[in-house]
């Protein structure tokens, strides 16, 4: 079992922090200093929910200390709410009305649904199936009265390259069905398809992997993705999950490329006690390498560095990816210790060429599939599973807090075969 947490810091020192965060709150910023909000106050949180999220299974819940709020800045103010110079203060206020206007689409509030931890887990199978229904209703219809023959695997053939698993994935998996098959003297339809789901769960089952935490002071991670896969949605998923598991999180604000992409966080950050880490006019390297200071100097427990949007073949974007990940390890040794490649689950087939480009420029340590509730066909993680098993940490079936749930290959073979 992983270990999800590291252990809880003593009592002493979240008061400590959390005065140290108010004084750098009301002080002016030193020049050279990193910019940031007040840390969260850990809040309390469905631990058993959280725990079942990111595959922990020792840390214990513990009532949440929430430290003082930071003292109002006197007059004229060093520092407004997001700590940040006075021309990014005026783009954030900017930006929050800009967020309030298009409220649920530029970060969508990732509100919790109401309901038991048992209710919950009913309502995401039944969001991931519904989300896969594609290709579950046409495997399954294959399996109808089917005879076991020829026809079967031809149809059987079409349907997973329909899913979009790739020519390697469906071959395998076809090869190793006949022989099942063959072996264990299967007659009937129902049967073929138990050992169809069972041979896709054995291959799927290398990419589960929880994310540990707790490894590093601060746990680096820095998330990267084409343009729109959810990063950003994600990155705010995370802090929030993380946050009510009593980690303290910072954020980076590297993507400086997209308009309103670095006020979308900020905002975000200011409703959430989120430190977010930004600079007015940026090279994403230095917000990066700024985070990592900052996050030390604070004690924070994760850093998470957003980065812009780029498609594999903008070979220099890419090249500005590595520099990213080249600071970030100057700012701290070993880090970033997570590289997580955010994939939009409709991209199809296209989907393993992002993995291999992302992974090829920046040695990926997960990823996180999102959109699964869309349009997705669920077979890209078996042509992943076959030809770059990088672990997936994360599904996302919707914008809801707990909508993104930690892989199992499991659930996923049985949302795609019933
Ligand atoms: N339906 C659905 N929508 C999602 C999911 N995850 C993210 N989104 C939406 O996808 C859109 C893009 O998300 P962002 O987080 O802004 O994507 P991004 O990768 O940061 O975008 P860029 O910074 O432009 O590259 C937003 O409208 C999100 O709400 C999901 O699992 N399901």
């Amino acid at each position: 079992m992983f270990s999800f947490f590291k252990k809880k810091k003593p009592e002493a020192d979240t008061p400590a922090l959390a005065e140290a965060q108010s004084a750098a709150l009301a002080a002016p910023a030193a020049p050279d200093e990193p910019s940031g909000q007040a840390d969260a106050a850990p809040a309390a949180g469905p631990a058993n929910f959280l725990r079942r999220l990111f595959g922990g299974g020792e840390a214990e819940p513990v009532a949440p200390v929430i430290p003082e709020a930071p003292a109002e800045p006197e007059s004229p103010p060093a520092r407004d709410a997001t700590n940040i110079d006075p021309f990014a203060a005026r783009i954030a206020a900017d930006a929050a009305v800009l967020v309030n206007t298009y409220e649920g689409q530029l970060f969508p509030e990732t509100a919790e649904r109401p309901g038991s931890e048992q209710e919950k887990k009913k309502s995401w199978m039944a969001r991931l199936k519904a989300g896969l229904s594609k290709t579950s209703s046409n495997l399954s219809l294959l399996f109808v009265g089917a005879r076991i023959d020829e026809d079967l695997y031809e149809e059987l053939e079409s349907a997973l390259l329909m899913s979009d698993a790739g020519m390697d994935a469906t071959q395998f998996l076809l090869d190793s069905l006949r022989r099942k098959v063959k072996e264990e003297k299967l007659l009937d339809a129902a049967a073929v398809k138990g050992a169809l789901r069972q041979l896709l769960v054995e291959m799927m089952r290398p990419l589960e992997k929880p994310l540990e935490l707790g490894r590093h002071e601060p746990l680096v991670m820095m998330i990267a993705g084409v343009n729109g896969a959810g990063k950003t949605t994600t990155i705010g998923k995370l802090a929030k999950h993380m946050q009510r598991f009593e980690q303290s999180v910072l954020l980076a604000a590297g993507d400086t490329f997209r308009a309103a992409a670095r006020e979308q966080l900020m905002v975000w950050g200011q409703r959430n006690n989120v430190t977010v880490i930004s600079q007015a006019s940026g090279d994403p390297a230095a917000v990066a390498y700024d985070a990592v200071q900052s996050g030390k100097a604070r004690g924070v427990d994760v850093v998470m560095v957003d980065t812009a949007g780029r498609l594999p073949t903008q070979l220099h974007l890419m090249e500005e990816l590595k520099k990213i990940k080249r600071v970030i390890g100057k700012g701290m040794d070993d880090a970033p210790h997570e590289v997580l490649l955010v994939i939009d689950g409709n991209t199809g087939q296209n989907a393993l060429a992002q993995v291999k480009a992302f992974d090829d420029a920046l040695q990926l340590t997960g990823l996180v599939i999102t959109k699964l509730d869309g349009t997705a066909k669920g077979g890209i993680l078996a042509a992943i599973a076959r030809t770059r098993p990088v672990p997936v940490y994360f599904i996302g079936v919707g914008e809801k807090l707990e909508d993104l749930q930690p892989f199992s290959a499991e659930e996923f073979a049985e949302a795609l075969l019933g």
